[in-house]
């Protein structure tokens, strides 16, 4: 059972000092024309034909679409995992479609967190030190990397969990130590690829809820994939990808 408390994180007391990306303008990420291909037995895939579009700034956008349709891989593009075939992907007004791997970690570690279906918590480590894994090389202090998982953990109503491993918790509880993890180094942006995969239709609700609320109580900018519409929130962008095209 994947009951959790979903409020305390709503309230006043758990309120971190907002992050300043001032600099943003209005939209984080632009996307124009991309393609992507790939060769499997010698057989093409197009997988994405001419995509484009934006993420607006602390906003969420839903990507939405089929099984097969493009989410995953026009996600691991703006995710800087994946390159185009061709295109252009502009984060922050920089030019980022042909970055080197050691440039694209370098940026991805700066400005964009990852949540996944499978949450990818580390299961030898606490709760907490999960939540400190990003800032090992960020924070020297030890005590400051600690306060500032506890403050995140706080952010996601868990900061009694802290002590406690993955598999003493519940799935709910799991993905949001894994928003935690994402939020803790302060990113423009943060991408959710199925993040309600593995959860039942409550404790998926209330993940989203959390994510969309993050977007205005951290300054960030959600990307959330899912093929199930019902979880779309009123007043979120969604962009439809079918057969590799913006629908
Ligand atoms: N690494 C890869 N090698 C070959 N083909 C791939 C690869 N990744 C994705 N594809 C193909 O590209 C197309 C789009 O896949 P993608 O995973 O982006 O879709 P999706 O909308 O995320 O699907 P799902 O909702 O099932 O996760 C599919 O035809 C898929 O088989």
């Amino acid at each position: 059972m994947n009951s959790i408390n979903t409020h305390r994180s709503f309230q006043p007391e758990n309120h971190l000092q907002p992050v300043d990306h001032s600099q943003t303008g209005a939209s984080v990420v632009r996307f124009n024309n991309i393609c992507k291909s790939y060769t499997m037995d010698r057989v093409e895939v197009n997988a994405l034909l001419d995509v484009s579009g934006e993420i607006a700034r602390r906003e969420t956008t839903f990507i939405t679409g089929p099984s097969g349709s493009g989410k995953s891989t026009l996600l691991n593009i703006m995710g800087l995992i994946d390159q185009p075939t061709s295109g252009e992907l502009i984060i922050l007004d920089q030019d980022v479609t042909n970055l080197s791997d050691k440039a694209a970690a370098d940026f991805r570690s700066e400005h964009i967190g990852f949540i996944f279906q499978s949450f990818n918590l580390i299961p030898v480590l606490t709760v907490g030190e999960n939540v400190e894994f990003p800032l090992l090389r960020r924070i020297k202090s030890a005590s400051k990397r600690r306060e500032k998982a506890k403050q995140y953990l706080d952010a996601v109503g868990l900061a009694d969990l802290f002590d406690r491993r993955p598999g003493e918790i519940s799935g709910g509880q799991r993905q949001r130590v894994a928003i935690a993890r994402a939020l803790v180094t302060e990113p423009t942006l943060i991408i959710a690829d199925e993040p309600t995969a593995n959860l039942d239709s409550q404790t998926s609700r209330e993940i989203i809820a959390l994510l969309d609320h993050m977007k205005s109580e951290f300054d960030t900018s959600v990307v959330i994939c899912t093929h199930d519409t019902s979880l779309i929130t009123q007043g979120s962008a969604t962009i439809n990808i079918i057969d590799g095209r913006t629908a």
